[in-house]
Protein backbone atom coordinates (compact mmCIF):
# COMPACT_ATOMS: atom_id res chain seq x y z
CA UNK A 1 0.00 0.00 0.00
CA UNK A 2 1.72 3.46 -1.11
CA UNK A 3 0.14 6.35 1.10
CA UNK A 4 0.94 10.05 0.42
CA UNK A 5 0.67 12.63 3.52
CA UNK A 6 0.20 16.40 1.62
CA UNK A 7 1.79 18.66 4.43
CA UNK A 8 0.03 21.51 3.84
CA UNK A 9 1.61 25.22 4.12
CA UNK A 10 -1.44 27.52 6.46
CA UNK A 11 -0.71 30.39 6.18
CA UNK A 12 -2.61 33.84 6.86
CA UNK A 13 -1.83 35.28 3.17
CA UNK A 14 -3.82 32.61 1.63
CA UNK A 15 -8.14 32.37 1.63
CA UNK A 16 -9.43 29.24 3.23
CA UNK A 17 -10.89 29.13 -0.40
CA UNK A 18 -8.07 29.16 -2.29
CA UNK A 19 -6.10 27.07 -0.20
CA UNK A 20 -9.02 24.25 -0.95
CA UNK A 21 -8.80 24.68 -4.50
CA UNK A 22 -4.84 24.34 -3.86
CA UNK A 23 -5.32 21.47 -1.94
CA UNK A 24 -7.79 19.56 -4.37
CA UNK A 25 -5.14 20.06 -7.31
CA UNK A 26 -2.25 18.28 -4.91
CA UNK A 27 -4.90 15.47 -4.16
CA UNK A 28 -5.77 15.15 -7.49
CA UNK A 29 -1.79 14.56 -8.63
CA UNK A 30 -1.80 11.50 -6.34
CA UNK A 31 -3.61 9.71 -9.32
CA UNK A 32 -1.42 6.74 -9.44
CA UNK A 33 1.15 7.57 -6.92
CA UNK A 34 -0.95 6.52 -4.19
CA UNK A 35 -3.99 4.05 -2.60
CA UNK A 36 -4.71 6.42 0.36
CA UNK A 37 -4.00 10.28 0.82
CA UNK A 38 -4.02 11.90 4.24
CA UNK A 39 -4.31 15.56 5.09
CA UNK A 40 -4.00 17.24 7.95
CA UNK A 41 -6.41 19.26 10.80
CA UNK A 42 -8.26 21.96 9.89
CA UNK A 43 -6.95 22.83 6.94
CA UNK A 44 -8.87 25.71 5.49
CA UNK A 45 -8.35 27.92 8.50
CA UNK A 46 -5.73 26.57 10.60
CA UNK A 47 -6.04 24.52 14.29
CA UNK A 48 -5.31 27.74 15.97
CA UNK A 49 -6.87 30.17 13.97
CA UNK A 50 -9.42 30.50 16.60
CA UNK A 51 -11.41 33.36 15.53
CA UNK A 52 -11.73 31.95 12.12
CA UNK A 53 -13.43 28.78 13.16
CA UNK A 54 -16.91 30.23 13.08
CA UNK A 55 -16.35 32.62 10.15
CA UNK A 56 -15.28 29.80 7.99
CA UNK A 57 -17.66 26.81 10.16
CA UNK A 58 -19.23 24.76 6.92
CA UNK A 59 -21.89 21.75 7.30
CA UNK A 60 -21.09 18.67 6.65
CA UNK A 61 -21.24 18.23 3.46
CA UNK A 62 -20.24 21.80 2.49
CA UNK A 63 -17.28 23.26 -0.23
CA UNK A 64 -14.64 21.34 1.50
CA UNK A 65 -16.92 17.92 1.45
CA UNK A 66 -17.58 18.74 -2.03
CA UNK A 67 -14.23 19.48 -3.71
CA UNK A 68 -12.51 16.46 -1.86
CA UNK A 69 -14.93 14.14 -2.66
CA UNK A 70 -14.31 14.96 -6.09
CA UNK A 71 -11.01 14.87 -5.68
CA UNK A 72 -11.01 11.23 -4.19
CA UNK A 73 -12.99 9.82 -7.21
CA UNK A 74 -10.76 12.11 -10.40
CA UNK A 75 -7.44 10.73 -8.13
CA UNK A 76 -9.13 7.05 -7.32
CA UNK A 77 -7.53 7.32 -3.93
CA UNK A 78 -8.87 6.84 -0.60
CA UNK A 79 -9.09 10.36 0.98
CA UNK A 80 -8.70 11.00 4.82
CA UNK A 81 -8.97 14.67 4.08
CA UNK A 82 -8.25 15.70 7.44
CA UNK A 83 -10.95 17.87 9.30
CA UNK A 84 -12.88 21.11 9.22
CA UNK A 85 -14.85 23.47 11.51
CA UNK A 86 -17.97 21.74 11.17
CA UNK A 87 -21.51 24.21 11.85
CA UNK A 88 -23.80 21.11 13.14
CA UNK A 89 -27.33 23.15 12.61
CA UNK A 90 -28.67 21.50 15.86
CA UNK A 91 -25.64 21.69 17.72
CA UNK A 92 -21.77 23.45 18.25
CA UNK A 93 -19.07 23.43 15.98
CA UNK A 94 -17.12 20.51 15.62
CA UNK A 95 -13.74 19.65 14.56
CA UNK A 96 -14.79 16.78 12.20
CA UNK A 97 -12.42 14.43 9.55
CA UNK A 98 -13.60 13.09 6.37
CA UNK A 99 -12.42 10.11 5.04
CA UNK A 100 -13.84 9.05 1.24
CA UNK A 101 -13.95 5.95 -0.55
CA UNK A 102 -12.16 6.06 -4.22
CA UNK A 103 -15.37 6.57 -5.73
CA UNK A 104 -16.14 10.14 -3.91
CA UNK A 105 -18.07 8.61 -1.30
CA UNK A 106 -18.16 9.52 2.17
CA UNK A 107 -16.73 6.41 4.13
CA UNK A 108 -16.15 8.18 7.79
CA UNK A 109 -16.57 11.33 9.70
CA UNK A 110 -15.07 11.77 12.78
CA UNK A 111 -15.39 14.52 15.22
CA UNK A 112 -12.38 14.88 17.34
CA UNK A 113 -12.90 13.75 20.83
CA UNK A 114 -10.33 15.62 23.05
CA UNK A 115 -10.54 19.28 22.36
CA UNK A 116 -7.29 21.33 22.71
CA UNK A 117 -6.55 24.29 24.86
CA UNK A 118 -7.50 23.46 28.17
CA UNK A 119 -10.36 26.78 28.63
CA UNK A 120 -10.05 28.61 25.94
CA UNK A 121 -9.62 28.32 22.15
CA UNK A 122 -10.93 24.79 20.64
CA UNK A 123 -11.79 23.85 24.34
CA UNK A 124 -14.37 26.56 24.13
CA UNK A 125 -15.19 27.16 21.18
CA UNK A 126 -15.87 23.48 19.35
CA UNK A 127 -18.20 20.81 20.72
CA UNK A 128 -16.51 17.37 21.72
CA UNK A 129 -17.19 13.76 19.57
CA UNK A 130 -17.94 10.57 21.16
CA UNK A 131 -17.84 8.21 18.87
CA UNK A 132 -14.76 6.13 17.94
CA UNK A 133 -14.08 5.36 14.16
CA UNK A 134 -12.28 2.58 11.96
CA UNK A 135 -12.21 2.69 8.11
CA UNK A 136 -12.07 -0.30 6.59
CA UNK A 137 -10.12 -0.20 3.46
CA UNK A 138 -8.75 -3.30 1.32
CA UNK A 139 -6.08 -4.96 3.56
CA UNK A 140 -6.18 -2.83 6.52
CA UNK A 141 -8.81 -0.56 9.00
CA UNK A 142 -7.62 2.73 9.98
CA UNK A 143 -8.12 4.25 12.95
CA UNK A 144 -8.70 7.66 12.53
CA UNK A 145 -7.73 10.55 15.70
CA UNK A 146 -7.28 14.04 15.49
CA UNK A 147 -4.02 16.27 16.98
CA UNK A 148 -4.50 16.94 20.91
CA UNK A 149 -5.85 12.92 20.85
CA UNK A 150 -2.36 11.62 20.22
CA UNK A 151 -2.01 12.22 24.23
CA UNK A 152 -4.69 9.57 24.73
CA UNK A 153 -3.27 6.32 24.58
CA UNK A 154 -6.96 4.86 26.04
CA UNK A 155 -8.32 6.41 22.80
CA UNK A 156 -5.75 4.49 20.22
CA UNK A 157 -6.05 1.00 22.69
CA UNK A 158 -10.23 1.54 21.59
CA UNK A 159 -9.59 1.73 18.33
CA UNK A 160 -7.42 -1.40 18.40
CA UNK A 161 -9.86 -3.01 19.91
CA UNK A 162 -11.96 -2.09 17.21
CA UNK A 163 -9.84 -3.37 14.55
CA UNK A 164 -7.68 -0.77 13.89
CA UNK A 165 -3.89 -1.54 12.22
CA UNK A 166 -3.17 1.77 11.00
CA UNK A 167 -3.73 4.27 13.18
CA UNK A 168 -4.02 8.05 10.87
CA UNK A 169 -3.54 11.57 12.57
CA UNK A 170 -4.11 14.14 11.14
CA UNK A 171 -3.34 17.44 13.20
CA UNK A 172 -2.06 20.84 13.44
CA UNK A 173 0.66 20.58 15.75
CA UNK A 174 3.05 23.27 16.57
CA UNK A 175 6.61 23.41 16.84
CA UNK A 176 7.14 24.28 20.00
CA UNK A 177 6.11 20.57 21.13
CA UNK A 178 7.73 19.38 18.20
CA UNK A 179 9.36 16.48 20.15
CA UNK A 180 6.45 15.64 21.58
CA UNK A 181 4.94 14.86 18.22
CA UNK A 182 7.67 12.41 17.44
CA UNK A 183 7.47 10.97 20.43
CA UNK A 184 4.00 10.28 20.78
CA UNK A 185 3.76 8.48 17.21
CA UNK A 186 6.11 6.67 18.10
CA UNK A 187 4.61 5.46 21.37
CA UNK A 188 1.32 4.61 19.69
CA UNK A 189 2.92 3.19 16.94
CA UNK A 190 5.15 0.49 19.48
CA UNK A 191 2.35 -0.29 22.43
CA UNK A 192 -0.61 -0.87 19.73
CA UNK A 193 2.01 -2.44 17.18
CA UNK A 194 0.62 -0.44 14.19
CA UNK A 195 1.62 1.69 11.77
CA UNK A 196 0.86 5.24 12.61
CA UNK A 197 0.47 7.78 9.71
CA UNK A 198 0.64 11.56 11.19
CA UNK A 199 0.07 14.36 8.96
CA UNK A 200 0.66 17.54 10.13
CA UNK A 201 0.71 21.31 9.00
CA UNK A 202 3.63 23.72 7.74
CA UNK A 203 3.21 27.51 7.43
CA UNK A 204 2.73 30.10 10.71
CA UNK A 205 -0.86 30.97 11.41
CA UNK A 206 -2.25 32.79 14.85
CA UNK A 207 1.84 33.66 15.59
CA UNK A 208 1.99 29.92 15.86
CA UNK A 209 4.69 28.43 13.61
CA UNK A 210 3.55 24.49 12.63
CA UNK A 211 6.03 21.70 13.19
CA UNK A 212 5.54 19.97 9.87
CA UNK A 213 7.88 16.52 10.40
CA UNK A 214 4.70 14.62 8.94
CA UNK A 215 6.10 11.06 9.94
CA UNK A 216 5.32 7.32 9.08
CA UNK A 217 5.96 4.92 12.06
CA UNK A 218 6.30 0.81 11.46
CA UNK A 219 4.13 -1.50 14.00
CA UNK A 220 8.14 -1.74 15.40
CA UNK A 221 8.34 1.53 15.86
CA UNK A 222 10.58 2.56 13.39
CA UNK A 223 10.19 5.50 11.47
CA UNK A 224 9.56 5.00 7.95
CA UNK A 225 9.72 8.86 6.50
CA UNK A 226 9.34 11.66 8.20
CA UNK A 227 8.97 15.21 6.17
CA UNK A 228 10.72 18.54 6.78
CA UNK A 229 9.47 21.82 8.19
CA UNK A 230 7.66 23.06 5.19
CA UNK A 231 4.74 22.63 2.38
CA UNK A 232 5.80 18.08 1.31
CA UNK A 233 4.01 15.83 -0.48
CA UNK A 234 5.44 12.37 2.06
CA UNK A 235 4.74 9.18 0.01
CA UNK A 236 5.68 5.75 1.88
CA UNK A 237 5.27 2.68 0.44
CA UNK A 238 3.94 -0.46 3.63
CA UNK A 239 2.74 -3.89 3.67
CA UNK A 240 -0.18 -3.77 6.12
CA UNK A 241 0.86 -7.42 6.88
CA UNK A 242 3.22 -6.48 9.08
CA UNK A 243 0.77 -5.64 11.83
CA UNK A 244 -0.29 -8.93 12.03
CA UNK A 245 3.13 -10.68 11.91
CA UNK A 246 4.28 -7.73 14.74
CA UNK A 247 1.41 -9.07 17.05
CA UNK A 248 2.17 -13.08 16.32
CA UNK A 249 6.09 -12.48 16.65
CA UNK A 250 5.72 -10.41 19.85
CA UNK A 251 2.00 -10.72 21.32
CA UNK A 252 1.88 -8.56 23.90
CA UNK A 253 -1.00 -6.92 23.10
CA UNK A 254 -2.76 -10.14 24.25
CA UNK A 255 -0.96 -9.86 28.04
CA UNK A 256 -2.86 -6.78 29.07
CA UNK A 257 -4.36 -7.33 31.87
CA UNK A 258 -7.78 -5.21 32.15
CA UNK A 259 -10.27 -4.25 35.19
CA UNK A 260 -7.49 -4.15 37.55
CA UNK A 261 -8.70 -3.60 41.27
CA UNK A 262 -8.46 -0.02 43.08
CA UNK A 263 -5.72 0.38 45.48
CA UNK A 264 -6.93 -0.70 49.10
CA UNK A 265 -4.89 2.26 51.02
CA UNK A 266 -1.96 0.76 53.21
N1 LIG B 1 -4.68 21.23 17.51
C1 LIG B 1 -4.26 20.53 18.53
O1 LIG B 1 -4.91 19.58 18.95
C2 LIG B 1 -2.94 20.94 19.13
C3 LIG B 1 -2.39 19.93 20.09
C4 LIG B 1 -1.12 20.40 20.72
O2 LIG B 1 -0.61 21.46 20.43
C5 LIG B 1 -0.49 19.54 21.72
O3 LIG B 1 -1.05 18.51 22.08
O4 LIG B 1 0.61 19.90 22.18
Amino acid sequence: MRASLIQIAVDEGESAEARRRRTASLVRAQAGVADLVVLPELWTTGAFAYEAFAAEAEPLEGPTYELMAKAASDAGVWLHAGSIPERDPEGPLYNTSLVFSPSGDLAAAYRKIHRFGFDRGEAVLMGAGRELVTVRLPGTTLGVATCYDLRFPELFRGLVAHGAETLVVAAGWPERRRAHWTLLARARAVENQAFVLACGTAGTHAGVPQAGHSIVVDPWGEVLAEAGPGEQVLTVEFDPARVAATRDQFPALKDRVLGLEPPTGF
